[in-house]
């Protein structure tokens, strides 16, 4: 049966609670964190494709992909990291960058540039149901990139030194990281919307 949301009175019914789709448990880890019981969601570990294009656009399209496989409300999201001597790159690449020449190629692929400058972004995108739509929140930190510090528990966190900060984020407490990361900032979008549009869930007994 196809899980439609529906609108009663002033608010959207969603037929089930959000299904937070991810691959990376690190990042599940922090949505858990950042969101607390502000938003009731499940997650599914789920590795969706790692497309092309422009980062909405991803992020919209894994949202689709993902709302038709739990037929029900999803939120995805990408992250890029984007160095501004490289004009945005390797944004949503970075995840094969890392992968294939690690935080001291991150590194070296600035060797030429004076500008380290660089930074994290996160699109969420909220998919209420397979057919509609998806909304999109974006958060941004500014920062910079340097030679690793810190535990080597996520991603590229010990490259990326936040502006106005003297530690990496892998340096840093997870809670200082949550309160000024690019995730923590699009979450608290996707929490202001959640209040405003004031979604119910669909119970077993008004099914
Ligand atoms: O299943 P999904 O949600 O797509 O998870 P993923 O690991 O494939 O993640 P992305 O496609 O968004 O690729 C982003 C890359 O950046 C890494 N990453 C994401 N958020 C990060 C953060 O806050 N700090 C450090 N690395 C991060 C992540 O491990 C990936 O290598
Ligand atoms: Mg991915």
């Amino acid at each position: 049966m196809a899980a439609a949301a529906r609108t009663v009175g002033s608010g959207v019914v969603l037929p089930r609670p959000v299904t937070f789709v991810t691959g990376n448990a690190k990042k599940l880890e922090e949505v858990r964190a950042i969101l607390g019981q502000s938003i009731p969601f499940q997650s599914l570990k789920l590795d969706l494709p790692e497309l092309q294009g422009e980062p909405e656009d991803i992020s919209k399209e894994k949202a689709r992909i993902a709302a038709k496989e739990v037929n029900g409300p999803v939120l995805v999201e990408d992250t890029c990291l984007c160095f501004n001597a490289l004009k945005g790159l390797p944004g949503p690449y970075i995840k094969w960058f890392l992968q294939k020449i690690g935080h001291e190629g991150l590194n070296n692929l600035l060797l030429a540039y004076e500008d380290k400058t660089a930074y994290a972004m996160c699109v969420f995108s909220l998919a209420i149901g397979p057919n509609s739509e998806p909304l999109t929140f974006v958060g941004k930190t500014l920062g910079r990139i340097v030679p690793a510090r810190g535990p080597n528990d996520f991603g590229w966190d010990p490259i990326f030194q936040p502006h106005g900060y003297d530690q990496t984020y892998a340096e840093m407490p997870k809670e200082e990281k949550n309160k000024i990361s690019h995730r923590g900032k699009a979450l608290e979008l996707v929490k202001s919307h959640f209040a405003e549009a004031r979604y119910t869930f669909q119970t077993e007994t008004t099914a």
